[in-house]
């Protein structure tokens, strides 16, 4: 296990939000976690990226409390994608990328044909070379959810955090995203709104209810109708399809079709 948390707890607000949490993921997978508005996903990952401390329990990278690892050593291992990252609206898309190589590069280092390398590799993984010198603010949401996977990429972490990536992008950028996180071989946590992405992208899924992990395992095992049910308040058949993939419905109360 490269990433793991042990019984973690946070609160704030006096109100426990991470409450008691164990969960692993294994070496180059990719584990999703799943939730309702408010179960505590995004505190979660904060606390696996040390930008929050544990109130008790431990987070551990290969075994080691992450509360010890070095502030360089941790970004030069673990690169984090928020939820809804800014950055300073000056900089260009290629300043925003180039920032993922800081950890790897010595205090007053010239930039080296490496970093450049990484940077552009980065870009054309996302498909935004073409945007090399746009302005970030004058990107469209997801081309800024896209600049903001392709600044971990350049980090080139081995531990990919990934807070709801898809959110803002069409349906293309969110296949082609998450097939890239599956490729790239990194060990990565995702959280993630959309149940069948997550059946899709994730070995292993874990879902959070209240700030517990009410459920964890292969996406098969944990996304059944009684947990969605049980989790999410809804209703759903699941099928697998021609291509072998399963696919959740939701069942909705009104016919498809026009209005009366
Ligand atoms: N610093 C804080 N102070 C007070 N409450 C907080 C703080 N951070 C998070 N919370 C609360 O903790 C709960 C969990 O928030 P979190 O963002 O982790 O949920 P989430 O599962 O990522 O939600 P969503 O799916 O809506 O993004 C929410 O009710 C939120 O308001």
């Amino acid at each position: 296990m490269t990433l793991a948390t042990h019984d973690v707890r946070w609160g704030a607000g006096g109100r426990l939000i991470v409450d008691g949490v164990s969960l692993a993921v294994e070496p180059g997978r990719v584990l999703g976690l799943i939730g309702p508005n408010g179960s505590g996903k995004s505190s979660l990952l904060r606390l696996l990226c040390r930008l929050r401390r544990v109130a008790s329990g431990v987070v551990t990278l290969d075994g080691q409390d992450i509360a010890g690892v070095g502030r360089r050593d941790l970004a030069r291992r673990l690169a984090f994608v928020e939820q809804q990252a800014s950055t300073d609206i000056q900089l260009t898309v290629c300043d925003v990328v180039r920032l993922g190589r800081t950890p790897h590069r010595a205090a007053f280092a010239s930039w080296t044909a490496e970093d450049e390398k990484a940077v552009d590799a980065a870009l054309q993984r996302v498909g935004l070379m073409g945007r090399h010198d746009q302005h970030w603010h004058t990107l469209s949401g997801g081309e800024r959810q896209r600049v903001h996977i392709a600044r971990a990429l350049a980090q080139e972490p081995r531990e990919l955090i990934l807070d709801e990536p898809t959110n803002h992008l069409d349906i293309q950028h969110q296949l082609s995203i998450l097939g890239l996180v599956r490729r790239l071989g990194v060990t990565c946590i995702v959280a993630l709104h959309d149940l069948n992405l997550a059946s899709l992208f994730c070995d292993r899924i874990g879902v959070l209810s209240a700030g517990r992990l009410l459920a964890a395992g292969l996406p098969e095992e944990v996304l059944t109708p009684a947990l969605i049910r049980e989790v999410f308040g809804v209703d759903v058949t699941i099928r697998v399809g021609a291509n072998g993939h399963r696919h959740i419905d939701y069942l909705v109360d009104h016919e498809p079709g026009p209005r009366p």
